[in-house]
């Protein structure tokens, strides 16, 4: 059995327990968040705040970890704070997502029920393809980017790093999203998107700067 401790205890962290609990081999050990002051254990899962992490993997070095944090830059800065070796962080797969064997999916990313990656497509690592979204061929996704439900990518797509494709919005082939941009629910891409920007809309246009 493979032990995974999740950081985040809230709304996301929710949907990654089920994923952990979907997949052969794994068992989830430790909840941990910064809304606890000290570590407890309930149901037999440990909670705690986010430092006591290094206590768990002093006891036990072959624990692995992942986000069940939903917000891009927060996921960013912990990487940061907690330097771990990237290889302490795993992939999760829900057994119902197809995803071609040429596409490559980094290290502790997620990837939810009905999810669709196709072939030679790559994904960074700490990205979040949320439930039913659909990756087509030869699209690039980075680092901390979260595709949300039932978004779609078309064949060659680039999503920069950390920015966030809305629930149900499209992005047509070889567009490009730029990086920390937010792109609203139901939103058509058409056209390029720079980084660092908000875009709504049928097409997507830019309402503001600097995402959200
Ligand atoms: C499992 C999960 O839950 S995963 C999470 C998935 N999350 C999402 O898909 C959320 C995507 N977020 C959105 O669509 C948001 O509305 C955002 C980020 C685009 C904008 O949010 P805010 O900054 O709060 O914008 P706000 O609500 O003030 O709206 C600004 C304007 O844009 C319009 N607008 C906002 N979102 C959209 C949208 N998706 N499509 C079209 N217009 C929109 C508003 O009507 C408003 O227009 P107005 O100025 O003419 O009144």
């Amino acid at each position: 059995m493979k032990k995974v401790v999740i950081l985040g205890d809230s709304g996301h962290s929710k949907v990654i327990s089920d994923l952990i609990y979907s997949t052969e081999g794994m068992l989830l050990t430790a909840k941990l968040d910064d809304r606890y002051n000290e570590a407890f254990v309930r149901e037999g899962v440990t909670k705690g705040p986010i430092r006591y992490l290094r206590q768990l993997l002093q006891e036990e070095p072959d624990i692995c970890v992942v986000f069940g944090i939903g917000s891009n830059t927060v996921r960013k800065k912990l990487v940061k704070e907690l330097g771990l070796p990237r290889t302490s962080f795993i992939t999760l797969i829900h057994p119902t997502a197809v995803i071609s064997p040429s596409a490559v999916i980094g290290l502790g990313t997620v990837v939810m029920p009905r999810v669709v990656v196709n072939a030679d497509s790559t994904i960074g690592d700490h990205a979040i393809l949320n439930t039913g979204s659909i990756i087509e061929h030869d699209c690039k996704i980075a680092d901390y980017a979260h595709i949300s439900p039932q978004a779609i990518l078309a064949g060659g797509v680039e999503v920069g790093e950390g920015a966030h494709v809305g629930a149900g919005a499209s992005v047509i082939p070889l567009k490009t999203v730029g990086e920390w941009s937010t792109i609203g629910a139901g939103a058509a891409v058409v056209y390029n998107i720079p980084g660092n920007v908000t875009a709504v809309g049928v097409p997507a246009k830019e309402i503001r700067k600097e995402g959200i």
